[in-house]
């Protein structure tokens, strides 16, 4: 058998090449127009012997080179679809995600090939990896290395696949996928790294924030206001299409520091299952940067930019200005947004930012939410809040009873206590962030019972709101001194205008005893003073 074998290579190696060269002699010197008939027919024959159809699907749509080109959803179904299937059957295995640190995603590795059946029609899908075509010499893998699935199926069998078959593959995909899917933060990174290695714009870590609606403590109607918004918003796919409004919505979230507003955020990609992609702004460098990192994003995303009113505050990166301008910046943090172009990093501008949230660009893709965090809501331009942009705002407040309430369920386990009284009281006549109250909750040590834990909350009130008082006191105070001050100007301005008047009646009056002395001299016509006189020379 072995010799047979060895008899056989010679024989086979010398047909190939006769047929390369019949193939090469056939391109060169047969004319076009007879060319092209052969081609046909030979392609026919090929076809009768080989009833087989491919179908290619892609890991990106767009060129190689084309900066828009975006992750294939139809690839990335197929993938999760094919990985139950490919586990079990292909021998190469590529172990793709972790998910909650305790199982294994498993997809088939390149060149694999798996088999699937489909109302009893057999079909074959094969991964493989095309090299660009030319080829260059860098020490980072290839960023443009092309993937793509290919299906093949008998040509009888061409409407079922093309479309129940393809459309049940992507339907159970994204189901898979969901059911996989370990939630992400991602952040973006700066500009001059995207060509790198793999050219992420975003970098991301899992996702594990425990925050949740339940655990966030504000008050109950507010709170289910929101989570009913959620809920609408997720299953508005058909009405945003028909009202013609991108899929998307703007949360702003206001409020003092320690009020919540990141915890939120938190609890909405938990209830949502949406990626976190926290933009900072001062690592984009311009407008079109930003428009790329938009269309990098996928669905299922919640981009939030926080503390907006002092994201474009580039301290260090702008040029010189006069004190006055400084003075006005510093109190507008928003104004330095207007003015981009002034600074060397970033040149981000409003119009930008606007245009980033819902320009003609934000409608690719679908399902996404922008939040705004802000301390600072006045600040705010209005074109940049107004409702279609930031269609929802939510004032993230001090911690009232109720929100407390949920905080002592939290961190106490209590739902009643008889010192809750006291707290109520105390709640309303100060004001105390979630966090701080939080803060006063937590036991600090496992001796520490509820009650003290309560008891050291309502020092901390009773503190708070000695402070107040005495900040109040002392406001008051100042304001008092401001008006007397007032008072005692008001007052003395009309003595000071008498005191004037009298001044000018004065010195008019020297005036005129001046003048009286004044004498008549013949030798200088009369011009002079008696004094001129002398100083002249002239005898009178
Ligand atoms: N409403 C709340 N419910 C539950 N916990 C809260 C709430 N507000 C604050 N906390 C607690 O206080 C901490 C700080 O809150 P968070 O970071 O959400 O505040 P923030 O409003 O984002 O503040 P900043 O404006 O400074 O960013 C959180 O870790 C959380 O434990
Ligand atoms: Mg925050």
């Amino acid at each position: 058998m072995t010799m047979l074998m060895g008899a056989m290579w010679p024989q086979l190696g010398s047909l190939i090449g006769s047929v390369m060269f019949a193939y090469a002699i056939f391109q060169q010197y047969f004319p076009y127009e007879l060319r092209r008939p052969i081609q046909k027919y030979t392609q026919k024959l090929f076809g009768f012997l080989y009833p087989y159809i491919q179908i290619s699907f892609d890991e990106y749509s767009g060129g190689n080179n084309d900066w828009r080109r975006k992750r294939s959803e139809v690839y990335a179904a197929i993938q999760s679809y094919l990985s139950t299937k490919s586990s079990t059957e292909a021998k190469r295995l590529k172990a793709q995600d972790v998910k909650d640190n305790n199982s294994l995603v498993l997809a088939m590795d390149d060149n694999e090939e798996v088999t699937d059946e489909f109302q009893g029609i057999k079909l074959w899908w094969t991964l493989t990896k095309s090299a660009p075509r030319q080829p260059s010499f860098s020490i980072y893998p290839q960023s443009d290395e092309k993937s793509h699935y290919k299906l093949t199926f008998h040509r009888r069998h061409r409407d079922i696949i093309t479309g129940s078959y393809l459309d049940h593959v992507r339907k159970q995909g994204k189901a898979i996928a969901v059911s996989n899917r370990q939630r992400k933060l991602f952040i973006n990174n700066p500009a001059q790294n995207w060509h790198y290695y793999k050219a992420t714009k975003w970098s991301h870590v899992v996702f594990e924030h425990p925050a949740t609606f339940e655990t966030l403590a504000m008050e109950p109607k507010k709170k289910e206001e929101i989570v009913n918004d959620l809920i609408k918003f997720s299953k508005g796919k058909k009405y945003y299409a028909k009202v013609g409004k991108p899929w998307k919505r703007g949360y702003l979230l206001y409020g003092p520091p320690g009020t919540g507003k990141s915890t939120m955020i938190a609890a909405i990609s938990n209830f949502m299952n949406y990626d976190v992609y926290d933009l900072e702004l001062t690592a984009v460098k311009n407008n079109t940067e930003l428009r790329k990192l938009l269309i990098e994003t996928p669905n299922k995303a919640i981009i939030v930019i926080e503390d907006i009113d002092c994201s474009l505050d580039l301290t260090g990166q702008r040029k010189k200005k006069d004190k006055d301008e400084e003075d006005k910046e510093e109190k507008d943090p928003v104004s330095k947004m207007r003015d981009g172009e002034e600074t060397k990093k970033s040149e981000v501008t409003l119009s930008g930012l606007l245009n980033f949230i819902d320009g003609i660009w934000s409608a690719c893709g679908g399902e996404r939410i922008i939040v705004f965090t802000t301390n600072y809501v006045d600040k705010l331009d209005p074109a940049l809040i107004r409702r279609g942009r930031m269609d929802k705002h939510i004032e993230l407040s001090y911690c009232c009873y109720e929100a407390f309430k949920v905080l002592a369920r939290n961190y106490l386990d209590l739902e009643s206590h008889e010192l809750f009284g006291s707290i109520e009281r105390l709640l309303g006549e100060t004001n105390m962030t979630p966090a701080d109250v939080a803060e006063n909750l937590m036991p600090k040590s496992d001796e520490e019972s509820d009650e003290s834990c309560l008891k050291k909350l309502i020092e901390a009130l009773e503190a708070a709101k000695e402070e107040a008082r005495v900040k109040a006191e002392e406001e008051a105070k100042i304001r008092a001194e401001e008006e007397l001050k007032l008072k005692a100007e008001k007052e003395a301005k009309p003595k000071a205008e008498e005191e004037a008047k009298l001044k000018v009646e004065k010195e008019e009056k020297e005036k005129d005893e001046s003048a009286k002395d004044e004498v008549k001299c013949t030798h200088c016509n009369g011009t002079s003073t008696k004094q001129g006189a002398k100083e002249n020379g002239v005898i009178h």
